[in-house]
């Protein structure tokens, strides 16, 4: 049976790479590296708009993907405006905006949105990873990754392989939800 095709519509060339990985014989995935506009919102918000805004372009079924990386002392915050932080304080002042507070707990989400088509409504599927943010420590190839230590892992994202880093992330965790969406709808 032909693989159902999908366009990733994301500007980020990172999240491109791992996706594939995640979806590699499972679906025929395309990329339209747009970065589509953010709304403020809840991550559940900015990940809909997004969706229907790919869509409305590719005039098809589309998947996008919303990322934030929360801290528990801060209730939550930087969440879905991670990006905004990371651009102007790097990894190491991510870290450094913990130094007042003794819970150092957060966790990252990544909410991939399916969508149809133009008319259709985004369909949401949540990874939730939970972790410690720590000096930065591995290559600064992705985002945050050096910063984030998962529970139950000695190492940072930045420090795992990618292999090893798609067995346990968040992504990976969104990713189950949507592939066992993708399966229901074959049969
Ligand atoms: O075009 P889109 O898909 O929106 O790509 P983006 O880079 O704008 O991504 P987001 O809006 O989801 O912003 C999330 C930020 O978190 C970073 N990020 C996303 N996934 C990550 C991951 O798995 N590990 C580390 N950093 C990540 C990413 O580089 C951004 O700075
Ligand atoms: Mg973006």
């Amino acid at each position: 049976m032909a693989l159902r095709k999908l366009t990733f519509v994301t500007g980020n060339v990172n999240k491109l790479r791992e996706m594939q990985e995640l979806l590699h014989g499972i679906v025929d995935l395309h990329n339209t590296p747009v970065d589509l506009e953010e709304i403020q919102g809840s991550t559940q918000e900015v990940a809909i708009a997004k969706c229907r805004q790919a869509a409305a372009i590719i005039g098809g079924p589309v998947i996008t993907e919303d990322v934030g990386l929360g801290f528990n002392a801060m209730n939550g915050l930087p969440g879905a405006y991670i990006k905004w932080f990371l651009k102007e304080l790097k990894p190491a002042g991510l870290h450094k905006m913990l130094a007042g507070f003794e819970d150092k707990s957060g966790f990252a989400v990544c909410t991939v949105a399916y969508c149809a088509g133009p008319n259709h409504e985004p369909i949401l599927f949540e990874g939730i990873h939970h972790g410690t943010i720590v000096e930065p420590r591995g290559p600064q190839v992705f985002g945050w990754n050096p910063v984030f230590q998962p529970d139950g892992h000695s190492e940072t994202y930045a420090e795992m392989s990618d292999e090893l880093k798609n067995k346990c992330s968040h992504r990976f965790l969104a990713v189950e939800k949507l592939k066992a969406f993708l399966s229901e709808q074959r049969d």
